[in-house]
């Protein structure tokens, strides 16, 4: 299970901006949360991703309640959620060529340099990016290229869970479905759980198995 109890986060303790969001995913599971601009889906989404420590609640992952967040997680903890975020540009670092962004995770674990490559290798060619693309710099692609480099990245270390956070909000339809359908086939593989976080109910409704409203898992 992926468990959010009774979390409340924010950048200023006196005010934060998500107060008690409880929300729980089987594994397996795809659940869309749907909710209006700045309410801070993208908030939650950085606590449930470890990546923002909450001012208050918890966040359990498969039984294990988590208490370091970002470089400070438990490496187990950190490797069992996969992220990708709405702006591939403001997550990728443009020094780094596609291959290496996709690698990184791997690297950061420990895997040798050729391992890494060969995985970064397979889990490009399974979203898409081929030949050529992965020697290119992030400013050398669109962002459509770059958003499946971010997928990549996320899915390398075969994650158990995934939270897509807004992650086709700036692509045309035909690449959305590509990636939807990237993911659709990695969780039925893989038997990933998926938070896709979104304000489009048309897609979630499609992509996902329910969708909650914002008002009905957090305090407004
Ligand atoms: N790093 C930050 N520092 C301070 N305030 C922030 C930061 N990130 C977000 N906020 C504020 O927190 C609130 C919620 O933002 P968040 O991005 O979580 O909402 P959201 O629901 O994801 O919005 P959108 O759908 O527009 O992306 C907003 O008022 C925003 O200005």
């Amino acid at each position: 299970m992926f468990e959010l109890r009774d979390v409340t986060a924010g950048y200023d303790r006196r005010e934060p901006v998500v107060r008690g969001a409880s929300l729980t995913i089987a594994p397996g599971e795809a659940v869309g949360l749907l909710g209006p601009s700045g309410c801070g889906k993208s908030t939650l989404a950085k606590v449930a991703a470890l990546l923002h420590r909450p001012a208050a609640g918890q966040v359990v992952i498969d039984g294990e309640a988590v208490n370091g967040w970002r470089h400070a997680a438990p490496r187990g903890l950190r490797t069992a959620v996969g992220v990708v975020f709405q702006q591939p540009r403001l997550s990728a670092d443009p020094r780094l060529r596609l291959r290496e962004v996709i690698a990184e995770p791997l690297r950061a674990a420990g895997r040798s340099r050729a391992d890494a490559a060969d995985r970064a290798l397979e889990t490009a060619e399974a979203v898409g990016l081929t030949g050529e693309l992965l020697g290119r710099r992030p400013h050398e692609v669109s962002d459509g290229q770059l958003q499946r480099a971010c997928l990549a990245r996320a899915l390398v270390l075969r994650p158990r869970w995934l939270v897509c956070d807004e992650m086709t909000a700036m692509l045309d339809a035909s690449t959305t479905a590509a990636l939807v359908h990237v993911v659709e086939d990695y969780r039925r593989e893989h038997g990933a759980g998926l938070l896709a976080v979104g304000h489009d109910r048309v897609l979630l409704d499609r992509w996902c198995d329910r969708t909650v409203e914002w008002s009905r898992i957090a305090r407004t």
